[in-house]
């Protein structure tokens, strides 16, 4: 019997969150280029806080994989990351005059502490299962976008061509391969622990651009 990959079990557990992302209002004026910029901008400069993180764990996972491959993909990861996103957000937010330091919204900080988690406490495979939804869902909302926008004018225009180009999904087949090249040599409960994490992390996805475009505050 041909066995399912755990990337194909993975995606089909999370579709229909990924389903309901794409009917975000911040996705769909994402896509219809009429979203409001200082939700836009509010999302970027928590993207940018988010990204800090991210990078750092990213290179934390790397120094802990056993393959050297699998580290050197892990590496070009977080460089790519510090060096393509950081460009795309400069270009959105360059100029802007920020009087107060900003502070992570919860959706932020809720998913920048879950993959600092994992990486301090969990098995290695289990945190890059967790950071494969900034890829894949990055990626499939890209594509969505690409798809299905009908503004020619659309000023999210490099935002939506980073996500939904060719580069980055090169990142993201290496990413599911990588995972699912770990998952092999894992017994079933440990896929499963992959699996719990990479449904988690899609979530938060879907929280983090929620939150942008209800430029969440702190209740408190
Ligand atoms: C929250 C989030 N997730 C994923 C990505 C894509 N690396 C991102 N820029 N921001």
């Amino acid at each position: 019997m041909i066995q399912m990959k755990w990337s194909e079990k993975a995606w089909k557990t999370i579709e229909p969150i990924y389903e309901k992302t794409v009917t975000l209002p911040f996705i769909q004026e994402l896509t219809n280029g009429k979203l409001d910029r200082e939700k836009f901008i509010f999302y970027i400069q928590q993207d940018a806080m988010y990204l800090s993180d991210y990078g750092s764990v990213i290179t934390g996972i790397a120094s802990k994989l056993k393959d050297p491959a699998h580290t050197e993909s892990f590496i070009r990861f977080a460089g790519d990351s510090i060096v393509v996103e950081r460009a795309l957000h400069e270009s959105f937010i360059h100029g802007i005059n920020e009087k107060d330091r900003l502070k992570p919204s919860p959706a932020c900080l809720l998913y920048t502490s879950y993959l600092w988690r994992q990486l301090a406490n969990a098995p290695i495979e289990v945190s890059v299962a967790a950071v494969l939804p900034c890829f894949w869902i990055y990626k499939a909302v890209g594509d969505y976008i690409l798809a299905n926008q009908t503004n020619e004018e659309n000023p999210y225009q490099t935002w939506i061509n980073t996500y939904g180009g060719d580069d980055f999904s090169r990142s993201v087949s290496r990413a599911i391969e990588i995972c699912d090249e770990l998952a092999e040599s894992c017994t079933e409960s440990r896929q499963k622990e992959m699996l719990e994490a990479f449904v988690v992390c899609s979530k938060m996805e879907y929280l983090f651009w929620d939150s942008a475009h209800n430029l969440e505050q702190w209740k408190i």
